[in-house]
This record gives structure tokens, C-alpha cells and sequence, in this order.
């Protein structure tokens, strides 16, 4: 929420509370003079950097030189205006020499050309800058020693203030910065060695010293806006960094003594590199730290917390350091994760999950609550996992965004609340087995430890505001800062009884803040307080602000004692809060229990492929069995054509193989059965025997015999001559056909009952074949699984044997039939040579016919008609028997010409290998039981033999 700006008239009296002032416990040593005025320090501002809420036409500004042609010379600054009085330049010197030039390129600045040693703010509204003759251009306001253990590297102790020339030498750090290997941006103070660390132990150091090292208080004076002077009216102050010592103020003054003091020429990366660089790395060793920006409204809390694009401030640097420490420690692995808060008039809001309108109605309240293991926290507060500084900033900024400002009187764009950055840090061994013990970081293999690096950029304490919104806030801030300072005072009270701060009389619950800085506050965690200040205060109320926070300074520092523990390692398996807040834990274990997903889908999938492996190669099969199904059923219907075609011909034969005097049966024209052998079996029920096998019938079915006849035409149907077939079956049978309609009717019936066999024979078939390619089928896929091919399989070879014998016994019956037709033909040609015997012979009453050729009972009729009848008669058979050869004749010529039969050499008839294979797909007709074959096959030879003669 951005607030109007709201200009006020310089110089109001305060109003509002302020923080009790306990008597501070430096020196007073200054005389306040009677007329300060407002000297100015050289301020290189950025071009991002913000811009005085109002101008004050009150001061006198001179812009102080500053150019980098003036580096290096000691030189005496002199602003625009005239000193008042002589007396009143006091003995500050500052080296002006080393003012540090402007930042280029927005890269941290160099702080070795920083301003060192004292600044004097004189009451003449000038600076005078003396070069220290002992100290180089490097500023000495930090490290002072960096063989101690504490945070500090030295004494937390204000005043145990070395040698400078020693600090030179030892403490300070170089102030180059350089870029890692990586790319990374580190400093030179992430080279200093960590004495305790390596030494694994801190006998020397005593542990008040190192308690106290653990806090470090820094106090930041701000170069007065535009870069204007200084006002006398104030008083003069003398900064010196160096000794880390601000001396001044008039008789409410004195000599304060801090761990660090920057002077207006310091750059923000300097600071960040006394203040706040050492515990950054320490929170990612496993301690907890807090940075905390203290101050009056306007100083440069935000300035030093967050910085400018030119010149970044602690949070962007910290953010740079934990990304280099991460890079720098290869056998730890790391998750960060961050929340952004901000407390406004009392209440927590989420920065993360505000919009950039800054919705804080839609928000869920946010609470604190206190835990063994994590102390204060709040929640519920969104975490951001980061991976990146850039990720990292970006979220930040996000927050930055929707944190809450406003004009103040000294501020146009004033913080109105306190905000909380809070970066959690895991971290653990990369190979928690591998034992490789990091000395330089003291780090031991272990569970996951967490730690916390809070970034706190308070809201600036403010006196009086005309505006109600900015008077509610300014009460807020207020209270809050009041608390915080009455808290600072009685930690000293308590550690002065008790020697110990545990806080449990302390009023942190008195507002959010303190809440919030609870844990901090009362030892766990590092901390570093940068107090900013403004020397030039044009009024009252910003002097004494000035005061104000020196003297909290003052007070942190010898109050806060962190006894702060680097955190215990904890295993995301235990149970709890603390285990379950363990992401980088947890993440490790979903990422396990994700792996072991990963593994069982891969096993599943390639089962699942297998098995449509499988079922592809099932139905592969089954297309294949179909295929022989219908290759089969083409064969069968094939078989069948042929079996009727061979029925119609033995029908032929039969009606044309009888003869008058029952000399010549329908096998007649096989000469050796009918004409010799009348008692043995006709080749009609020879094949039918064989039939009847394939049917599984018995022999005796005289129906069956019939059959053969079913398949002829009506118009086919040829009348037979009175004759009887040579056993009584066959008589029984021509009995059938003596009368003419009794045989059209016997024939219809048994056409039918031949076409009810066959119907039978057919499904008997089929039944059969289906059988076939079941057990084929299974033995198939046995054959498959078993990883063997049906070939291979025992039992597929004994089957295929056994369908070959079949085919052969089928073929075997194919040839039978073809010579079948081979001596029907020839019997035929017999009948003919006989008939022209029995024209010579004259027709007697005893030779009469029973029957007609039409099957029909002669008429007795005189001896002429009966004669010329019956020559008649003859001549019609003649006919028709030449018919019938003509037709076969011309069938077996169809069929050798189409390729079915092939012609033998002497005349006979044969079956080509070529259609022998299209009944091979008869291999799975069991069944056919071709018994009488050898017998019917040496017959029909001698009788194809014959008939070729
Ligand atoms: N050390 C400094 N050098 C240059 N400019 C500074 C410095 N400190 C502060 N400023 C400028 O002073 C103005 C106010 O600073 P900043 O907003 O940081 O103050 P603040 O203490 O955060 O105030 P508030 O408490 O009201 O938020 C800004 O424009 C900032 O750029």
C-alpha cells in the first residue's frame, strides 16, 4: 500500500512515546555546543537510491566533493558554508582520501578504498579530513581480530579496541572481492579461516567473550540528504570507524563504542561484510542468526537492508553468500526454503501470499506460536522452496512489493512495518556413510540440520504524524520498538543479577515483534544490530532519535548474550514437529518412495508388454488356425462336391451296370464281382464301408449304400433293367426300384435318408475338426510358453504324424474313388459289349423283362409289341449309356483338363500331387478309417487295369 506522501513542517516537537533511556554506560566526554550546525558527509548515492521524503529548505546544503580525483590526497573539505567559529572545529579528523568511489556496473563496490580512521562532523558545517598517519586508506571499524572464535572473529567487547595499525594488519579484511571458480561472488572474508573449527575446540576463549562475540551491534550514520552538511545545530560528532567509536551529541552525549561503526562513506557491501557476512555463513553451518536494522525513520534501515541495484544491501548479499557457501561445500546437499512477513499495526501478514494490491482481508490471520524445537514461528505462512539467488531474490522483491509504505515527514517512502525475512536452511552429508569429515566447516555426517537466517528491516521509530493512518502506525511502531527497548534493558538487568538472560520475566509477548525476536533475543541464535542514524538531524526530535538509538545500541550490545548452539541434526524418519519439518528429509524419502513407484511400474509395464506379447502371438496363432480352419473347410467342401460327385457316378454306374437278366449288377461292370463273384462286395459297399468307418457306423447299413444314390439328380436318375444285384441286399434294394412309382418314391426317400448321412458325415467332420485345432491350439501355446516351438514339441510331431497318416489314408480314399470312376467307366464299356450280345439273341417270354428301363412293370402285350418294346428299350439304354459315358467322358476330360485328374499312360486316371496337397489340410479329419483301402485299391487297379486293356 503506497500512502500519499505527507510533508511536514521541519522542526515539530515530538510527540509519542519513546524508549526509557537507561544511562548509557559509555563515557561522556563531548561538550554539546551551544550551535551545531549540520555538516555533511561525502554520500556517493546511487542513482536508484530514494529520495528525501521532503526537502529541508532549512538546511544548508553543499554538495561535498567526492570525486575520484580527489582519492588518495588528503584534502580539506569545505562546504558552502563558513565555519561559525574556529573553536567549534574540533579535533575530528577524517580520511577523506579514502572515500570510496562511485560503484560501477552495478558490482558490489571495493570497500579498500573505503573511509577509514576518524570523521569529524564539524560544527562549522565542514568537514575537516585528516589522514591518519598510521592508517592506510583501509577502514578499521571491523574484525578486530580474526583469531577469536565468536562471530566477530575478535572480542565482542565495544571497547577492547586494538591497535589500529594491528587491526590493519589482522583484522580487516581485504576488501577485494573476487569471483570463485564457479563464477561465484565471495569475499575476502569468506577466505578467513574459523580458529574454532579447525582447532575443534575454543579452550582460549572464554565463553562470556564468545557469548558476546555471538552479538554484534553496528551503528550506520547516513549521509545527510542531497549531500548537504551537516547542521551544526546538533552538535558535533565525531565517527570514528576505526575504533568503531561515535563520540558526541552535547552533554546528552558521549563516547559510544561499537563493534562496528560505518561512516557516511561506507558502501552497503562493507557493511554487509562486518555486520553480517560471518553469521550468514554460520546460519549455513547449522546456527540460527538474525540481522536486524534498527533506527529512526528515514536513516537508512531499508537502504542497508535491501539496498539499491547498485549497490546491494544485506538480504541480496546474504543471498549471494549462501549460494556461494552452498557451492563451496560440495559434500553437503542443501534445500532452502523462505517467508517473507511484515507486522503492521500489530497484526502478520503474509507477504508471499498478498497480492501486489497488497489483499490483506482475504488473508487467513496469521498467529505466532511457540514450539520446543522451533521456537516462535508463525502460521500459517507460505514457504518457498528456492533453488536459485536469482529465485531467491525474486521471491524477495515479490514481498518487498506488497510490503507496506507511506510518506513520513522524514521518508517519502517510510516502511510501515516491520518486515521479516526468514530463509530456512537444510542441509546434510551427501554420503552420510562416507565419513568424510569437513574441517573447514566442522560440519559431521549426520541427520538433516535446520537453521534460520532472519532478515529484519524494522519500521523507523517516529514522534508525531498529522495524519491519523500514519499516527495509528507510528503508535504501533512505537510500541513495538518500546518493547524491543525495554526488553534490551532488562536482559541487562536480569544478566547483571543472574548472569544469565533467559527472558522468562521479559515482556516479549508485549507485541509481535518481540514475540517474533523472542528466540533471538534470548541466546539461541547469532545476532547482528545495525543501527542507523542521521548525525545531521535538523531537529529536535531527530537528535534525540539519534540519541535514542545509540543508546539501544549500547544497551543490545552489552545486554545480549547468545549462547547460540549450531542446530542438532534431526531425521525426517523420527516422529514430531521438527522431524516433519525436515523437507529435505521428507523430499528424500517421497523421492525413495517415488523410485521404488518408478521400479515397480517399469516391472508392470514390462509384464503388461509381455503379456501383449503374448496375447498378440495368441491371436497371431489363432488367425493362423483360422486360416486352416477355412482351408480346411474348403478342403471338406471340396471333399464333399467330390464324394456327391462320385455318388452321382456310382448311381450312374448302378442303373447303368443292370442288366435285364440280373447277370450284371450295378457292379456289373466290374466284371470280376458281377459277372463272377456276385456274392462278394459290390465296390459301392466297399466305399461305403470305408465311409461308414469314417462315420464310426457298422458295416451293416444298407441305407448307407443308398446313399450313393442320394446325390444324383431326379433327372439323372437312370432306370434299371431287370436284373437283381448279386446278393440280397442289392435285390432287395432293385426290389425298391422294380415298380416305378414305388422307386421315384423309394428314391426320393432314400435321397433323403442319404442326405441325412451325409448331413451327419459332414458334422461328424466338422465335429472333428474343431477338436483338431483345439488340441492344436493348446498344444500350441504350451509350445510357446514353454519358450519351444510346436515343432519341437513331442506331441505336436506325434500329431503331425498322425495327420499325415490321415492324409495319406484320405488320399489313399481319393485315389479309390478316382478309380472308381476309372471302372465305372470301364464297366460301362463291359455293359456295352454285353448288350450287343443280347440284341443278337431273340427276346423270349422267359428273357421278358420284369421291369421297364423307366423301372416300370412291362405290360404283357403280344409277341411283336413285347419284342419291338423291348428293342425299343434297348435302345434306349444304348443311349443313355452312351449319355452317361459321353458324360463321364466328358467330366474326366473337365477335370484332367482343369487339372484335378491326371491322365495315366494307359488311359487311367489319377488324382495330381498338386490337389493331393489341397487335402492335406484334411490332416486334423480323424477318423477316416480306410480299412478295406488296400483291398478296394488292388481292385480298382486290376479293374482300371481292365478297363484301360
Ligand atoms: N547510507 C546511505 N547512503 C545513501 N543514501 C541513503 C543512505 N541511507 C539512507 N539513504 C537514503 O535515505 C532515504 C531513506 O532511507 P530508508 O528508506 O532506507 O530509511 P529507513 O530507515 O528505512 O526509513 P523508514 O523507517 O521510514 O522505512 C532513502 O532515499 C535512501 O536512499
Amino acid at each position: 500500500m503506497s500512502l500519499s506522501q505527507h510533508a511536514r513542517p521541519v522542526g515539530d516537537p515530538p510527540a509519542g512515546p519513546i524508549p526509557p533511556l537507561p544511562a548509557p554506560k559509555t563515557r561522556k566526554s563531548l561538550l554539546v555546543p551551544a550551535d551545531v550546525s549540520r555538516s555533511t558527509s561525502p554520500s556517493n548515492l546511487p542513482s536508484k537510491m530514494r529520495t528525501p521524503s521532503s526537502p529541508r529548505p532549512s538546511l544548508s546544503r553543499s554538495p561535498l566533493s567526492n570525486s575520484a580525483s580527489n582519492l588518495g590526497s588528503p584534502r580539506s573539505i569545505s562546504g558552502g558554508r563558513t565555519p561559525s567559529s574556529p573553536e567549534k572545529s574540533l579535533r575530528r579528523t577524517v580520511s577523506i582520501a579514502a572515500f570510496p568511489q562511485p560503484p560501477k556496473g552495478g558490482s558490489r563496490p571495493s570497500t579498500s578504498s573505503s573511509a577509514s580512521g576518524t570523521q569529524n562532523v564539524h560544527s562549522s558545517g565542514s568537514i575537516k579530513a585528516k589522514r591518519d598517519s598510521r592508517v592506510s586508506v583501509r577502514t578499521t571499524s571491523s574484525h578486530r581480530s580474526s583469531k577469536t572464535p565468536s562471530l566477530l572473529n575478535g572480542a565482542g567487547e565495544g571497547k577492547s579496541i586494538l591497535n589500529s595499525e594491528v587491526r590493519d594488519q589482522e583484522g580487516s579484511p581485504s576488501q577485494s572481492r573476487n569471483s570463485s571458480a564457479q563464477g561465484s561472488y565471495s569475499t575476502s572474508a569468506t577466505t578467513f579461516d574459523d580458529v574454532e573449527d579447525a582447532t575443534g575446540h575454543s579452550k582460549s576463549i572464554s565463553k562470556t567473550k564468545e557469548a558476546k562475540g555471538n552479538v554484534i551491534v553496528s551503528v550506520r550514520v547516513r549521509p545527510e540528504p542531497g549531500g548537504a552538511e551537516t547542521p551544526r545545530a546538533n552538535g558535533d560528532w565525531v565517527v570514528d570507524g576505526r575504533r568503531g567509536l561515535i563520540s558526541g551529541g552535547g552533554k546528552e552525549g558521549g563516547d559510544y563504542t561499537y563493534d562496528n561503526v560505518f561512516s557516511t562513506q561506507e558502501h552497503n557491501a562493507k557493511v554487509y561484510d562486518s555486520a553480517a557476512k560471518r553469521l550468514v555463513r554460520r546460519v549455513m553451518e547449522g546456527y540460527h542468526g538474525t540481522v536486524f536494522a534498527y533506527g529512526m525513520t528515514g536513516t537508512g534501515k531499508t537502504f542497508s537492508m535491501q539496498g539499491t541495484a547498485t549497490s546491494p544491501g544485506v538480504i541480496p548479499l546474504a543471498i549471494t553468500d549462501i549460494f556461494s557457501f552452498i557451492r563451496e561445500t560440495p559434500h553437503r546437499e542443501f534445500l532452502l526454503r523462505v517467508s517473507y512477513l511484515e507486522i503492521y499495526n500489530e497484526k502478520i501478514h503474509d507477504l508471499l501470499s498478498l497480492s501486489s494490491g497488497g489483499a490483506a482481508s482475504q488473508q487467513e490471520e496469521i498467529k505466532l506460536r511457540e514450539d520446543s524445537k522451533r521456537g516462535v514461528y508463525a502460521t500459517p505462512l507460505r514457504e518457498e522452496i528456492v533453488q536459485s539467488p536469482t529465485q531467491l531474490l525474486r521471491v524477495i522483491a515479490r514481498g518487498d512489493h506488497a510490503r507496506r509504505t507511506g510518506s513520513t515527514q522524514f521518508n517519502a517512502r517510510s516502511s510501515r512495518s516491520h518486515a521479516v525475512v526468514q530463509i530456512v536452511v537444510e542441509s546434510r552429508e551427501r554420503a552420510p556413510a562416507g565419513g568424510a569429515h569437513d574441517r573447514r566447516s566442522g560440519i559431521a555426517p549426520g541427520g538433516v540440520r535446520v537453521s534460520t537466517l532472519s532478515l529484519i528491516d524494522l519500521a523507523g521509530s517516529e514522534r508525531a504524524a498529522d495524519d491519523k493512518e500514519r499516527r495509528t502506525e507510528g503508535a504501533h511502531i512505537n510500541k513495538s520498538l518500546l518493547t524491543l527497548g525495554t526488553i534490551i534493558s532488562k536482559l541487562s538487568e536480569t544478566k547483571d543479577k543472574s548472569g544469565d538472560g533467559d527472558g522468562r520475566h521479559l515482556p516479549f509477548r508485549d507485541s509481535k515483534l518481540t514475540r517474533l525476536l523472542q528466540p533471538a533475543l534470548s541466546g539461541n541464535s547469532l545476532v547482528s544490530i545495525l543501527c542507523t542514524i542521521q548525525l545531521g538531524g535538523a531537529t529536535n526530535s531527530q537528535s534525540s532519535e539519534t540519541m535514542n538509538t545509540l543508546k539501544f545500541a549500547s544497551r543490545a550490545k552489552n545486554s545480549i548474550v547468545s549462547h547460540a548452539k549450531r542446530a542438532e541434526e534431526a531425521f525426517g524418519g523420527g516422529g514430531g514437529d521438527a522431524g516433519s519439518r525436515v523437507l529435505l528429509e521428507r523430499y528424500r524419502m517421497e523421492i525413495q518412495a517415488l523410485r521404488g513407484q518408478l521400479e515397480n511400474q517399469t516391472k508392470e509395464q514390462a509384464e503388461n508388454t509381455l503379456k501383449l506379447e503374448e496375447e498378440q502371438f495368441e491371436k497371431e496363432t489363432q488367425a493362423r488356425h483360422e486360416e486352416q480352419m477355412l482351408e480346411m473347410q474348403l478342403a471338406r467342401t471340396a471333399l464333399k462336391e467330390r464324394i456327391e460327385h462320385l455318388n452321382r457316378l456310382i448311381l450312374c454306374s448302378k442303373s447303368t451296370g443292370v442288366n435285364s437278366h440280373g447277370s450284371m449288377s450295378v457292379l456289373g461292370r466290374f466284371s470280376r464281382l458281377s459277372t463272377t463273384d456276385l456274392g462278394s462286395r459290390s465296390l459301392r459297399s466297399s466305399a461305403s464301408q470305408s465311409t461308414l468307418a469314417a462315420y464310426g457306423h457298422p458295416l451293416s447299413r444298407p441305407a448307407s449304400f443308398l446313399s450313393a444314390h442320394s446325390s444324383i439328380e431326379p433327372s439323372g436318375t437312370l432306370p434299371l433293367s431287370n436284373g437283381s444285384f448279386g446278393n440280397e441286399e442289392e435285390d432287395d434294394v432293385m426290389g425298391e426300384f422294380a415298380d416305378g412309382n414305388a422307386s421315384a418314391q423309394a428314391q426320393i426317400t432314400a435321397l433323403q435318408a442319404d442326405l441325412t448321412d451325409k448331413n451327419r458325415y459332414i458334422s461328424t467332420l466338422e465335429r472333428r475338426l474343431l477338436q483338431a485345432r483345439r488340441s492344436s491350439q493348446s498344444r500350441m501355446s504350451v509350445g510357446a510358453k514353454s519358450g519351444n516351438s510346436v515343432s519341437e514339441s513331442p506331441d505336436a510331431t506325434a500329431l503331425l504324424r498322425e495327420k499325415d497318416m490321415e492324409i495319406n489314408e484320405l488320399r489313399l480314399q481319393l485315389d479309390d474313388k478316382d478309380r472308381m470312376l476309372a471302372a465305372l467307366r470301364s464297366a460301362a464299356r463291359h455293359r456295352d459289349l454285353a448288350h450287343i450280345t443280347t440284341d443278337t439273341r431273340p427276346l423270349s417270354t422267359n428273357d421278358k423283362p420284369d421291369i421297364n428301363i423307366d423301372g416300370c412293370p412291362l405290360k404283357s402285350d403280344s409277341d411283336g409289341d413285347l419284342a419291338s418294346k423291348g428293342r425299343e428299350a434297348e435302345e434306349k439304354r444304348r443311349r443313355s449309356m452312351d449319355d452317361v459315358s459321353r458324360i463321364l467322358d466328358e467330366m474326366i476330360h473337365d477335370r484332367v483338363k482343369s487339372g484335378h485328374l491326371v491322365k495315366g499312360s494307359r488311359g487311367s486316371v489319377r488324382i495330381p500331387t498338386e490337389s493331393r496337397r489341397a487335402s492335406e489340410s484334411m490332416m486334423n479329419v480323424q477318423g477316416l478309417n480306410p480299412s478295406s483301402t488296400p483291398r478296394i485299391q488292388s481292385q480298382m487297379e486290376t479293374e482300371t487295369d481292365q478297363a484301360s486293356a
